[in-house]
């Protein structure tokens, strides 16, 4: 079986970029969302991403962006990717693919079978599909609130090219969230922190151990 993907996101000091590179990360994920404890600003993001060796992705997560915002991360030249966590239809998500010629993720919130069944319109349109946990009507974030969904609505589902599974997952409940999903791909943010905002480095080191072990 081939080793599993990891993405540790939310960072915002070059120590946690450093912490998470060591683990095995092969994703590092930066949010740049002015309401999340884990915003960071383009600059940040071009300082962040240049401690990581060249082979870790690095994606950019934003939420509902305009073209402007996203003019601005892409001349950073530091991103690989751009995880599109709002409301962002099929149409949008094709063209900001085609525009910024990154890598594009959908973040699909997920309650229901029928959440999931609705990635299906995004096949072709992106570059892969992300599960997260539906954060409740009036939350402050649309993700990056520790809430986890019923992954055995995954259970057999084939899902159009790459995904991963995102929301909730720690080193308690990450094995058997791979287990139940079959995940290439796993994405933690709050499971890996102390407060909200402030990743843990022991915590970054654990989790990733724990899904290199899957
Ligand atoms: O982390 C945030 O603050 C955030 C803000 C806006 C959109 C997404 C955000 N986080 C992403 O949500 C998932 C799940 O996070 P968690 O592990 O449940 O805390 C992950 O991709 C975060 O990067």
């Amino acid at each position: 079986m081939s080793r599993l993907a990891i993405k540790i996101c939310g960072l915002s000091t070059a120590d946690t970029v450093g912490a998470a590179v060591r683990a095995g990360a092969s994703h590092i994920g930066f949010v740049h969302f002015l309401k999340s404890p884990r915003h960071v600003d383009a600059d940040q993001i071009r300082a962040l991403a240049a401690i990581a060796p060249a082979d870790v992705e690095r994606v950019g997560v934003v939420v509902d962006p305009t073209d402007e915002m996203l003019d601005e991360l892409a001349a950073t030249g530091a991103l690989t990717a751009l995880q599109l966590h709002g409301k962002e239809s099929v149409q949008r998500a094709a063209a900001i693919r085609h525009r910024f010629g990154l890598s594009v993720w959908k973040a699909i919130s997920v309650k229901t079978r029928v959440d999931i069944d609705a990635a299906n319109a995004y096949a072709g349109a992106v570059d892969r599909l992300l599960f997260d946990a539906k954060t409740p009507d009036g939350a402050a974030l649309p993700g990056g609130m520790g809430l986890r969904f019923d992954w055995t609505l995954l259970r057999g589902v084939a899902v159009p090219g790459p995904w991963g599974l995102s929301g909730g997952l720690s080193v308690d409940n990450v094995a058997e969230a791979v287990r139940i999903t079959g995940a290439p791909l796993i994405d933690v943010s709050s499971g890996v922190e102390s407060a909200p905002g402030i990743k843990d480095m022991d915590k970054i080191a654990t989790f990733c151990k724990a899904v290199l072990q899957c």
